[in-house]
C-alpha cells in the first residue's frame, strides 16, 4: 500500500497473509480474506503456480509473533476456470482456498461481508484497500498491516483511453488514481468498501500499472467480487 496508514491492529479481521514455504522458512506474497471459516478468497495471480502455503489469521505484524494469529494449512485450491496469466484483461483474477481445519472466530478474526450479486458501487464510493505490499514502488513490504482510502472510480472514468482504457473490464473495480494505491504484496486482499454504514470486501485487489503502482490516471483495480457471485457460492455454499 503506497500511501495511507498502519491500520489499527485486527481491525480488518477478514484480512489474512497468504506465505508460502521457500528455504526452510514462509514468506508474505499476497492477502486475502476470510469468507468462511474454512475459505479464504484470494487473487488467482497468487496461486497459479504450486508452492506449499500457509494462511495467517489475525496478524498484524507479519515479522513477530504476537499471540493473536492463527496458521492454518490449505487443502485445495481453486482458480476459476476462466482465468488466464497470459490474458490479465480478461478478468477472473479470483480464487479459493479451503483450509485444512476451521478458522476460529474471535475479537481478532471474523468473517467478511460480501456483497450481493451484480451490486456495483458510485463514483467515489468510500473504500479502503489493506495489505502488508511494497509501501512505494520497487520498495520493501510493510511490516505492520496498512490501509489507504481509495474511493471507487466509476467504470466510464476509468475506462478511458488516457486511464485504463479497455483493459478495464466491468467484472473489475477501479479505486484510487491518486498518489494513494495498491502494490505489489497487496495481491489478493481485499477493497473494504461502506455500504450503508457496513464495510463490505467489494474487491480483490489485482493490478497496478508497470509503470509504477501509484501512477497518474492508472487506479489500482479490483476483481469485482460480485460479478462472481454464483461461482462463489456454489463452492463456499
Ligand atoms: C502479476 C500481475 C498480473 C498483477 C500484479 N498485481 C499487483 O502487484 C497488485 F497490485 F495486485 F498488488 C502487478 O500489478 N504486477 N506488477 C508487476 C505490474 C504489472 O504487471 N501490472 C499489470 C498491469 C496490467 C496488466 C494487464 C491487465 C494488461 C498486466 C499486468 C507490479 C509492478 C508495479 C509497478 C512496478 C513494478 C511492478
Amino acid at each position: 500500500v503506497v500511501g495511507g496508514e498502519v491500520a489499527r491492529p485486527n481491525s480488518w479481521p477478514w484480512q489474512i497473509s497468504l506465505q508460502y514455504l521457500s528455504g526452510g522458512s514462509y514468506h508474505h506474497t499476497c492477502g486475502g480474506s476470510l469468507v468462511r471459516r474454512n475459505w479464504v478468497m484470494t487473487a488467482a495471480h497468487c496461486v497459479d503456480t504450486s508452492r506449499t502455503w500457509r494462511i495467517v489469521l489475525g496478524d498484524h505484524d507479519i515479522y513477530n509473533h504476537e499471540g493473536r494469529e492463527q496458521y492454518m494449512t490449505v487443502s485445495q485450491v481453486i482458480i476459476h476456470p476462466n482465468w488466464n496469466r497470459n490474458n490479465v484483461a480478461s478478468g477472473y483474477d479470483i480464487a479459493l482456498m479451503r483450509l485444512s481445519s476451521d478458522a476460529s472466530l474471535n475479537t481478532y478474526v471474523q468473517l467478511a461481508a460480501l456483497p450481493p450479486s451484480g451490486q456495483v458501487l458510485p463514483h467515489n464510493n468510500n473504500c479502503y484497500i489493506t495489505g502488508w505490499g511494497r509501501t512505494q514502488t520497487g520498495g520493501s513490504l510493510s511490516a505492520q498491516l496498512k490501509q489507504a482510502y481509495l474511493p471507487v472510480v466509476a467504470h466510464s472514468t476509468c475506462s478511458r483511453s488516457d486511464w485504463w482504457g479497455s483493459t478495464v473490464k466491468n467484472t473489475m473495480v477501479c479505486a484510487g488514481g491518486g498518489s494513494l494505491s495498491g502494490c505489489q504484496g497487496d495481491s489478493g486482499g481485499p477493497l473494504n468498501c461502506q455500504v450503508s454504514g457496513q464495510y463490505v470486501v467489494h474487491g480483490v485487489t489485482s493490478f497496478v500499472s508497470s509503470s509504477g503502482c501509484n501512477a497518474y490516471q492508472k487506479p489500482t483495480v479490483f476483481t469485482r467480487v460480485s460479478a462472481y457471485s454464483s461461482w462463489i457460492s456454489g463452492i463456499i455454499g
